[in-house]
């Protein structure tokens, strides 16, 4: 192909407060109030995330730019260690290379790091370089993302809030509430009661109609995660979400088998390629939740979604804002979209990378028609202090 500018420079910044690492939050958060976590076994750690370090990455921002001056970016959790993975080791496999050279990019990235790497934070990176690719492809081309995925298979999307307020989140238009479960094992049958009566509560606010969903962020085991799958179901719990940690492929099996069969197991948000979501899908959990900027960014994520397809299984992308609007808005098996509430009380709509992207879409009435920006559409904003701990 001739005329299509090669990649001259990966530059990679940490930045820090929110943004893509949405943990990193200041005090007072519902995001950081007591959230049943696989540390909530030692009390010490119970009561707050950042407590365990939920945040200690930050902000990883991948810049990339063509010979022909375009700079395409994009954010995502990895912070200073996987800025050292972009720069040191990354970055060979993208410089001199034309920007439509994804795939190959993508191929060289994941093999060169399998001996350190599968998962986890060189994934991240990893979805970082990925996602930036796309959004330098859609500049050059002056098209939006979903356009260079195949074009949207619906007007706009609709969306479920995950916050601790579904009661306002129905007013604000959602078609759900995803809450996050606040006590685990540890905190016994009073912990288990006031999860309940909390569900029970929220059903009384939003009515029966609006979803109810429990986020339960690894906290649980098969028995406890089955016994509440079933008080739950008597309040309409549709779906019950990484209730086990990621690696217990075969306790989500169980749980499939032991829950009452109208409620949805979901997770996938801590898993990362298309062989890890190859091994979940077999377990037969019912809805798969990838985050764009953790599997293996949008080049993986066509591959997860397809193999998620041909299980029957529908594929709704853990939060990560406009990379996964871009993508959701063009796949059938995808027929709604997350949207993360980073209000402090959950109240207001707020863009979910606050406060760090200019232009980025929020939701309103519950939906969003994807803009037609080239690329992911959206700029870095410049009143953020973004810190190059590394180059090449
Ligand atoms: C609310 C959850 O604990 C977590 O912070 C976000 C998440 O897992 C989700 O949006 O899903
Ligand atoms: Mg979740």
């Amino acid at each position: 192909m001739t005329g299509t500018p090669t990649i001259r420079e990966v530059r990679a910044y940490t930045v820090r407060g929110g943004g893509a690492d949405y943990h990193d939050q200041g005090d007072a958060h519902w995001i950081d109030d007591h959230i049943a976590t696989p540390m909530s076994m030692y009390p010490e750690y119970r009561q707050s995330r950042q407590s365990f370090g939920i945040n200690v990455l930050g902000t990883l921002v991948v810049e990339i730019e063509a010979s022909d001056g375009t700079v395409g970016f994009s954010v995502t959790t990895a912070g200073e260690i996987g800025a050292f993975i972009v720069e040191k080791h990354l970055a060979r496999f993208l410089e001199g290379q034309r920007v439509t050279d994804i795939e190959r990019i993508w191929d060289q990235m994941y093999k060169s790091t399998l001996y350190y790497g599968r998962r986890g934070v060189v994934l991240n990176a990893i979805s970082g370089v990925d996602l930036a690719l796309y959004d330098l492809l859609g500049r050059i081309r002056q098209v939006p993302v979903f356009e260079l995925l195949g074009g949207p298979v619906r007007d706009e999307l609709q969306f479920y809030a995950t916050g601790a307020r579904p009661d306002k989140a129905k007013e604000l238009g959602f078609i759900g509430g995803k809450m996050p479960l606040h006590h685990g094992p540890a905190e016994g049958e009073e912990g288990f009661r006031k999860n309940i009566e909390l569900l029970a509560d929220m059903r009384g606010k939003v009515g029966d109609d609006f979803w109810l969903m429990y986020d339960c962020w690894m906290s649980l085991d098969v028995e406890y995660a089955t016994r509440l799958a079933h008080a739950a179901s008597d309040h309409g719990l549709k779906w019950i979400e990484e209730a086990l940690i990621p690696d217990d492929y075969w306790g989500y099996a169980e749980l499939r088998k032991r829950a009452p069969s109208t409620m949805l197991i979901t997770t996938g948000e801590h898993e990362a390629t298309r062989w890890g979501f190859r091994q979940l899908l077999e377990t037969g959990v019912d809805l798969i939740q990838p985050d764009v900027g953790w599997c293996g960014g949008i080049t993986e994520l066509i591959k997860i979604s397809a193999l998620a397809d041909a299980h029957g299984t529908m594929v709704v992308p853990h939060g990560s804002s406009v990379y996964s609007y871009h993508f959701v808005v063009t796949r059938t098996n995808s027929p709604f979209a997350e949207f993360l509430m980073m209000h402090p009380t959950a109240e207001e709509v707020v863009p979910m990378f606050s406060p760090m992207l200019v232009g980025e879409p929020v939701p309103v009435n519950g939906r969003l028609k994807v803009p037609e920006t080239p690329g992911f559409g959206v700029e870095l904003s410049a009143d953020i202090q973004k810190h190059r701990p590394y180059t090449h």
